[in-house]
C-alpha cells in the first residue's frame, strides 16, 4: 500500500513560528511518531512525505533518526492541504492503484489504524477512518451566532485520516475540484462532491490532530500512557 503523508502545513491555530511536525513530543518530533506508525504498518510499502523545501533538511534527519526501513520520497507541498496531497498524488509510482492519505499531524494513528484502512481498501475505493461525534453539534448563524438547528447526532461522524482512495478516481476528483474552483478540507469531500461512495473505517478516539497546544499536551498525555503500559514488568 502506497501512504501519503501532508506535512507542509505552517501550524498557525499551533501559534508556532515553524512547522508544527518539527516540534517536540515527548523527545521526538511530530513527524518521526508518525513515521514510526507508519514504518510498524504491515501493509504500508511505500511512504510519499509532502513538505515545504524548507523543511527538506529537517524531514531528512527525521527519517534518518527513526531508521526507516520503506523507501521514502519527499514531494513539494502547495499552499492547502488540498494542493499538497494533488502534488502527492502527481508523484505516486506509475504501479500506485490505491493511496492512504494521512496527515502527518495525526501522529499518534496506530499501525492497526493503518492496516485496518488499508485491508478495507481493498474491498471499496474511498473510505475514512472517523468516530461517532460526542457533542451535539449546533448550526449557527455566522454573523449573529443564533442557532439555525441541531442535526441528530446519530448521523454525526468526525473525519479522519487515514483516508483511503483508488488513485485514478482520486486524481480525476482533484482536477474536477480544481477545474471548479471547490475548496475543502479532506479528500473524502472531493469523492463526495462528484458522487462516488465513501464508507467509513472504524477510527481511533486518540487519533487526534494535533492543532492547538491544548492538543500537543493531550497527545503527550497519551503517549506517555501507551509507553508506560507497553513496558514490560
Ligand atoms: N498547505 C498545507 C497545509 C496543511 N498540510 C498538512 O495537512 C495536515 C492537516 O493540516 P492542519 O492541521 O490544518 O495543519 P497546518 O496547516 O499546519 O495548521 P494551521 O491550519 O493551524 O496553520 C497537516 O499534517 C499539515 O501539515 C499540508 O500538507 N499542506
Ligand atoms: C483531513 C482532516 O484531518 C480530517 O479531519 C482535516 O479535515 C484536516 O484539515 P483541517 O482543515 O486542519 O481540519
Amino acid at each position: 500500500m502506497y501512504l501519503l503523508i501532508p506535512a507542509a502545513g505552517m501550524g498557525r491555530r499551533m501559534g508556532s513560528d515553524r512547522n508544527k511536525l518539527l516540534l517536540t513530543l515527548l523527545e521526538k518530533p511530530l513527524l518521526a511518531w508518525t513515521l514510526l506508525a507508519a514504518e510498524a504498518s504491515r501493509h504500508i510499502q511505500w511512504i510519499g512525505i509532502v513538505g515545504q523545501p524548507e523543511d527538506w533538511p529537517d524531514f531528512k534527519e527525521i527519517i534518518a533518526s527513526v531508521s526507516l526501513t520503506k523507501p521514502v520520497e519527499l514531494i513539494q507541498g502547495g499552499s492547502t492541504r488540498q494542493e499538497s496531497v494533488y502534488n502527492g498524488l502527481q508523484a505516486l509510482p506509475p504501479e500506485a492503484d490505491r493511496v492512504l492519505i494521512h496527515d502527518g499531524a495525526r501522529c499518534l494513528a496506530t499501525p492497526e489504524l493503518l492496516d485496518r484502512c488499508a485491508e478495507a481498501l481493498l474491498e471499496c475505493s474511498g473510505l475514512i477512518a472517523a468516530i461517532p461525534v460526542k457533542d451535539t453539534i449546533k448550526v449557527v448563524e455566522p454573523q449573529t451566532h443564533w442557532i439555525n438547528s441541531t442535526p441528530e447526532r446519530q448521523f454525526l461522524w468526525a473525519a479522519q485520516t487515514p483516508q483511503g482512495f483508488d488513485v485514478a478516481q482520486l486524481k480525476q476528483c482533484h482536477e474536477t475540484g480544481r477545474s471548479q474552483g471547490w475548496e475543502v478540507t479532506d479528500d473524502a469531500a472531493l469523492f463526495e462532491k462528484c458522487n462516488l461512495p465513501v464508507r467509513i473505517v472504524p477510527g481511533e478516539e486518540t487519533n487526534l490532530k494535533v492543532t492547538t497546544p491544548v492538543d500537543l499536551a493531550i497527545a503527550e498525555f497519551i503517549l506517555r500512557q501507551r509507553l508506560s503500559s507497553s513496558i514490560p514488568t
